[in-house]
């Protein structure tokens, strides 16, 4: 039997070319062309099925995982892939293992913080998978605290080594992903001891098992954590606990890029700044945040796909009901993550690029753009993680009942992901730091130093802090000027308001604690502005293909009223808009959300996704959600056998205690 596409009719409405927004989305037709064949070969290899995978128990998952790691490899070697493949191989497959934290930080580690000499003798090997590494930083006491972690490195001048030790319970390292049972090697973060001199926080590469019989080294306990939240999930993951008793390693196994201890035991500092050992999670949170659009992108598909196929009330004369999607609450809660998934999307192409540029510059021992790329990479993973986490959420709200059973494919989406929100640095720590940033810029304003890049809207802050929004009608509300003036005006006055309250603080520190609530609003502020102005720039490009450029318009505009309107309090207590001027932004959001309509199948066709990589029976292509429902429901395993195992355990004597009972 032919399979029946039941959006088809959606599709037909779409008011753009889907086929060149497919190559928006995936940023260039070489990135699209790579996407689109990688995603094929994924879903037709039998070793990469996932549509059992809650079902596993924690070692057959484990095991699973194992198995697709190897294939994976064998693939990428067998098919020469490059890079970009290989990366979008990682993608497609769909499942955390422990090659993401090898690949993800322990090579970038090495590179970012290892010396060339260093570099030569450990990317070799690393590059071809003859060592397998993690990133051992976070401790059982310390996570966020990095200057607080208590695993000790002392330098030992007899034998030219460190001692790597665990001196406390709370300094077993604990979570590093690819730790527990796989990793040969860690890169782990110690406080270096010279002669009982504390020198802080450095890292070491160490080996942890053998390369022989993968038996744990001498002086070094290892295991995993245990399960995590949800099933199937991160659970692929051996997220390790680590101690370490005495275990020595040679003194050029410590990362020396930025530090350097000589054979004397000196302590020497390069004029590179001590925050590259942070180096690696500058660039961790950037891959974040284009992740962040690909979580996003795939519980909106689900959810947009389902609504189309959902009918609930309002049939006349018999007639079909009213598809969800046509209900202006579904689409006031709905088309905005839409938006925010493309929104996303682009500020993270944005990232990417800001990344390249910081490192070329590093390279070049220029460290001006540093502080930036850390304010940007930390505030845009922090406010990127939290609106996709809390929107994976709603989608599967959107979706009603059917959204909470495991096929939709939201429920292991959300266990999935939520942790992106805590790990490589906890989302309001991240703000905060972003807020000293904020706070540094505004007390620097009129010393001369003129503010760039993503600050630079503060060298105008007198104007934004006195101008008024020119909105008269809704319409006014689609002019970018206008939008990224309301945006500019609430993040400036928010942080001078900030720094106002803090300058009555005697002791700074105090008043940051004090007021890090108010800050940490500041920080989402000037990240939204961030998100908000990087998709008007992006609006400013060349964008071939019918009508595209128009849905994408749409879309921005969709994506900063949908903000303003959600912040409306900040807005209007700063003054940057007046009551009615918020009023007239939500009368432009109701008629943006008929606009679009037409086109939000297609516009989530656009990500071109496959069934595969989905994992949703409420988001598949075709829309035969029903059939396809009823038959998974005959998959499960209590539905192979029509009376349950237990049956003549507990519930018979319970069915048949009456008869004892009238007995009695
Ligand atoms: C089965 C399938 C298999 C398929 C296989 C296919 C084969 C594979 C092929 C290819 C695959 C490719 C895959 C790639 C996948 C990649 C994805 C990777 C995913 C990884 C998943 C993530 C795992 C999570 C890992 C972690 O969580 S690691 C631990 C993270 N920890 C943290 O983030 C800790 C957070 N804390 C901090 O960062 C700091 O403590 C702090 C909060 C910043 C405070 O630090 P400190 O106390 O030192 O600072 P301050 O006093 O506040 O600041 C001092 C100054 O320093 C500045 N600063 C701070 N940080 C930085 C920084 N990072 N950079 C620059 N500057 C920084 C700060 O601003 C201060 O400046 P000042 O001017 O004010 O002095
Ligand atoms: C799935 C997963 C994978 C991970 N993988 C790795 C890995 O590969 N390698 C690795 O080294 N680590 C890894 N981690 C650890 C991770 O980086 C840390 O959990 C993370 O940095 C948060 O630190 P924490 O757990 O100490 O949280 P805590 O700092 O203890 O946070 C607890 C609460 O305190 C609040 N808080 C903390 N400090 C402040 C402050 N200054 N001001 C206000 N509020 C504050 C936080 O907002 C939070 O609400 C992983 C974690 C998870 C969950």
């Amino acid at each position: 039997m032919e399979a029946v596409d039941y959006l088809a009719e959606e599709r037909r409405k779409a008011e753009f070319d889907v086929e060149e927004m497919k190559i928006v989305w995936a940023g260039s037709r070489h990135a699209y062309e790579i996407s689109d064949r990688v995603s094929r070969l994924v879903a037709s290899d039998p070793v990469f099925r996932k549509d059992n995978r809650t079902m596993l128990s924690r070692k057959d998952l484990f095991k699973d995982t194992l198995r697709k790691a190897a294939h994976a490899w064998k693939r990428i070697i067998e098919l020469r892939l490059s890079e970009e493949e290989a990366k979008t191989l990682r993608f497609y497959v769909d499942q955390p293992a422990y090659t993401d934290l090898h690949w993800g930080m322990f090579i970038p580690a090495i590179k970012g913080q290892g010396t060339e000499e260093q570099q030569q003798k450990w990317l070799p090997m690393a590059y071809k998978m003859q060592i397998i590494g993690c990133y051992a930083q976070t401790e059982l006491g310390h996570g966020s605290n990095v200057q607080g972690l208590e695993t000790t490195a002392k330098f030992d001048p007899q034998t030219d080594e460190f001692v790597i030790h665990s001196p406390t319970l709370t300094s077993s390292k604990w979570w590093p992903g690819g730790l527990g049972k796989v990793s040969t090697h860690a890169v782990v973060y110690a406080r270096l001891i010279i002669d009982g001199q504390d020198h802080g926080v450095h890292g070491f590469i160490v080996q942890l098992r053998s390369l022989d019989d993968h038996s744990p080294l001498p002086g070094i306990t290892v295991g995993d954590v245990g399960m995590k939240f949800g099933s199937g999930a991160y659970n692929s993951m051996d997220n390790g606990v680590l101690r370490f008793d005495h275990v020595r390693i040679p003194r050029n196994q410590m990362l020396m890029r930025v530090s350097q201890v000589t054979r004397e035991g000196k302590y020497m500092q390069s004029d590179v700044p001590r925050q590259l050992v942070y180096g690696t999670m500058v660039y961790v949170r950037q891959t974040i945040v284009s992740d962040a659009s690909r979580a996003l992108s795939r519980a909106v598909c689900i959810a947009t796909r389902y609504s189309a196929v959902r009918r609930q009330f309002g049939s006349q004369n018999g007639g079909p009901e009213t598809q969800v999607i046509n209900y202006k609450t579904q689409q006031s809660r709905l088309f905005p993550l839409l938006a925010s998934a493309y929104a996303f999307k682009f500020v993270g192409e944005w990232l990417k690029w800001l990344y390249a540029d910081v490192t070329q510059r590093l390279e070049a021992n220029d460290f001006s753009t540093l502080p930036e790329a850390h304010a940007c990479t930390a505030g845009l993973k922090s406010v990127t993680t939290s609106a996709t986490a809390d929107a994976i959420e709603e989608c599967r709200k959107l979706c009603g009942g059917h959204g909470y059973l495991s096929s939709s494919g939201l429920p292991e989406l959300f266990a999935v992901y939520i942790p992106a929100c805590t790990y490589e640095g906890d989302n309001i720590v991240l703000l905060l730091q972003v807020a000293r940033f904020l706070m540094k810029t505004v007390s620097q304003l009129g010393s001369g130093k003129n503010p760039v890049g993503t600050t630079a809207y503060m060298g105008r802050v007198e104007h934004l802090t006195q101008c008024n929004c020119e909105v008269q009608r809704a319409e006014d509300w689609l002019k970018p000027s206008v939008i990224l003036e309301a945006f500019e005006a609430r993040a400036a006055r928010m942080s001078v308001a900030c720094a106002k309250s803090l300058s009555k603080f005697s002791n700074p520190e105090e008043g940051f604690a004090e007021l890090s609530a108010d800050l940490v609003e500041a920080a989402v502020a000037h990240c939204q502005l961030i998100i908000v102005s990087k998709f008007i720039e992006k609006l400013q490009q060349d964008i071939p293909g019918k009508g595209v450029k128009r849905q994408l318009e749409t879309l921005c505009n969709i994506y900063a009223l949908y903000l303003l309107h959600k912040h409306l309090g900040d807005f209007i207590s700063t003054g940057s808009i007046s009551p009615k001027q918020g009023a007239l932004a939500n009368e432009q959001l109701r008629l943006l959300y008929s606009q679009v309509r037409p086109s939000v199948i297609a516009l989530v066709d656009a990500f071109n996704y496959t069934d595969h990589y989905l994992g949703s029976i409420l988001g598949c292509y075709d829309g035969n959600v029903y059939q396809k429902l009823y038959d998974e429901a005959w998959k499960d395993p209590l539905n192979e056998t029509v009376v349950p195992d237990g049956y003549h355990e507990y519930i018979r004597p319970i069915l048949k205690q009456h008869i004892r009972n009238a007995r009695l």
